[in-house]
């Protein structure tokens, strides 16, 4: 390491404590002004209490041998008092100590998660789509809270150190300069094996967070219960168990040598500090053989010289801890200053209230981040306001691609998406997408009461009980919520007791009802109805050509008897569009579609209902 990039390590350690500071404070300020105070008064404890023992030796020399008179008396039992109230005073500091601490350790706690939990929803959604995204989230979830404690307490425990240190220095230094320097030097070595292993421990951290997310999984994989069916099924249970073990097995080992390692350093530094020590020793005996000290001062040394360098070696350590949970609390500062790249404009323009013209993709040309290959180029579709509009292709064509930029969760690298010829990137992020509502193929089951299921698709209306009654009669849900034990109060899952569940087709309806209740403009459908049986299906469209009737609807499907309710179908292929009309008129196109219709009506004609669009 040059000297360069030693004052950077030293430069960023600083700026990672201050910003910690910055947010202990803010989440503490009162406690952690507390925690000070008592910090400085531990620190200067243990030199007065080492003074007055020099006082209580040489007054104790002074008057042996002059019998029992109150004077005598007292000059032993004055400092002897005065010590026994310094260590009850420090015995009260503990006790509050332990007090602040944990009250600090909430309060931080709780302000850290609430700013990661700010962060994961104010980063780009595009983010959780790749892998070191994840790994920063899990490094700045390990290095929230219990860090920044420990950083703060190792901080806290260097002052105090520093404190008491120079109290003991302002003792000792009148016996010479050179006691001070060998309780430093013997404290080195052990410092720098800490240096080594901190950095060692770090690197490893950081090169195994993969790992880490990877036991997650096959943990979850055989404990979780939308996982348990199909573990007995295909029996693959003694795999993901045989995956978890060796990995575990590897990490165990590669923690057990980095275990070794510092034990053996620890040895050595021991060792050397012990012999730097045993040379003070002898060199203070010497000058007791020659009469150089009193009594006090031999009493004042030794107490000082134990307590200086039981001082030093933690200050070191302290400072060693410092340095380790910097670099990891550097994770959840790289973590909180990511940049959301899908931001408002400086002017927004307001969004229309009604859409008139529709959705415009013009030239659209896209690829993921770190991908090579576009998903779209010089892309054109028009989606007409008040239509519905079906878009079917092959798998990877580039569908669900379509809604991640419609959404904006994504924009264009070139070419723009325009609302009423308006460019998406023109609207405030929130405004734009309060006129979407997006039905997805597995909707996410709320674990909370049925009503709030339907009430979170638009949180601000969630006291409105008619409407939501309203919009669950119209998805066609109200009857089944009417028949659970609490209604609409009725919780739902099995994650929580007395919770009631559903199956995936009801969860469906729950979000159409959810979508009923958005009132949104716009309305998208990633294969809604993929968990409804035929009769379901039909009931459910209807239900939901009601719910788009004067909206912009965007279904994308693998099922003709959806995508030929559409007004338009689009069939998209390799990130084009390749054919587009109404079903009648794609028939008689006898293109894509119609092979497609054509080749799933004669494999499936008994069940024509179930065809699928390949
Ligand atoms: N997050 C991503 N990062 C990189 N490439 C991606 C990502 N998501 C999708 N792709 C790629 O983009 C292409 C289009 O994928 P997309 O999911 O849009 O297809 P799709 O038409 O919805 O397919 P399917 O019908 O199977 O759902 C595919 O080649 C896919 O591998």
């Amino acid at each position: 390491m040059t000297l360069i990039s030693k004052l950077r390590s030293v430069n960023t350690t600083l700026s990672h404590l201050i910003k910690t500071f910055h947010l202990v404070w803010a989440a503490s300020g009162y406690w952690t002004l507390a925690w000070m105070v008592m910090l400085l008064l531990q620190g200067l404890l243990p030199a007065m209490s080492i003074t007055l023992t020099r006082e209580a030796v040489d007054n104790l020399v002074a008057v042996s041998g002059a019998g029992l008179s109150s004077e005598s008396i007292q000059k032993i039992v004055t400092p002897v008092g005065l010590m026994a109230g310094i260590v009850v005073v420090m015995e009260l500091l503990n006790a509050a100590g332990e007090w602040v601490r944990t009250a600090q350790s909430e309060l931080i706690h709780d302000y850290m998660t609430a700013l990661i939990h700010k962060q994961s929803v104010a980063v780009d959604y595009g983010y959780y789509e790749y892998s070191e995204y994840n790994d920063k989230l899990d490094r700045a979830r390990d290095g929230a809270s219990g860090r920044s404690l420990a950083l703060l307490e190792s901080t806290g425990s260097l002052l105090q150190n520093s404190v008491t240190l120079v109290a003991m220095a302002a003792v000792l230094i009148p016996y010479g300069l050179g006691l001070p320097m060998i309780l430093l030097i013997s404290a080195f070595p052990a410092f720098s094996v800490l240096l080594y292993i901190s950095k060692i421990q770090y690197r490893w951290s950081q090169r195994t967070t993969s790992d880490r997310r990877w036991l997650m999984y096959y943990d979850y994989l055989l404990t979780n219960n939308t996982t348990a069916a199909e573990v007995r099924l295909f029996d693959y249970a003694d795999y993901f168990q045989s995956s978890y073990q060796n990995l575990r097995k590897r990490l165990r080992r590669e923690q057990f040598n980095l275990l070794r390692l510092q034990t053996l350093g620890r040895i050595v530094a021991a060792i050397i500090a012990l012999t730097i020590t045993g040379g003070a020793l002898a060199w203070m005996g010497r000058q007791v053989l020659l009469g150089i000290l009193t009594l006090g001062d031999l009493a004042l040394f030794f107490q000082a010289f134990n307590q200086a360098q039981s001082i030093v070696k933690d200050l070191l350590s302290n400072l060693g801890k410092i340095y380790r949970n910097s670099l990891f609390i550097g994770n959840l500062f790289e973590f909180l200053q990511i940049q959301p790249k899908i931001i408002d404009p400086p002017s927004p323009v307001p969004v229309p209230t009604k859409l008139k013209q529709g959705i415009r993709f013009r030239q659209v040309s896209f690829r993921y981040p770190g991908t090579k290959e576009p998903v779209l180029e010089n892309f054109n579709l028009t989606l007409p306001a008040g239509k519905i509009v079906a878009v079917v292709g092959d798998n990877g064509a580039g569908k669900s691609t379509l809604i991640k930029l419609l959404c904006r969760f994504y924009d264009p690298d070139s070419g723009s998406i325009e609302l009423d010829g308006i460019d998406l990137r023109h609207f405030s992020v929130k405004a734009f997408r309060r006129l979407v509502t997006v039905l997805f193929q597995s909707p996410i089951p709320y674990y909370t009461t049925a009503g709030e299921n339907i009430a979170l698709g638009d949180i601000s209306a969630a006291s409105n009980y008619s409407e939501i009654q309203a919009a669950a009669k119209a998805s066609g849900i109200h009857d089944k919520i009417k028949r659970l034990p609490l209604g609409y109060n009725a919780m739902l899952g099995k994650l929580f007791p007395e919770g009631s569940d559903l199956s995936g087709g009801q969860w469906q309806r729950l979000a159409l009802a959810r979508a009923f209740f958005r009132r949104a403009q716009i309305i998208i459908l990633d294969e809604p109805t993929s968990a409804m049986d035929p009769w379901a299906e039909h009931d459910w469209l209807e239900r939901f050509r009601t719910l788009a009737s004067g909206r912009t609807a965007v279904v994308i499907t693998h099922r003709f008897t959806l995508a030929m309710r559409a007004d338009i179908i689009h069939v998209m292929r390799a990130g084009q569009i390749v054919e587009s009309g109404s079903h009648d008129q794609l028939l008689a196109l006898d293109g894509l579609y119609a092979q497609s219709w054509k080749s799933q009506m004669q494999a499936d004609s008994s069940n024509p209902v179930e065809s699928r669009i390949v």
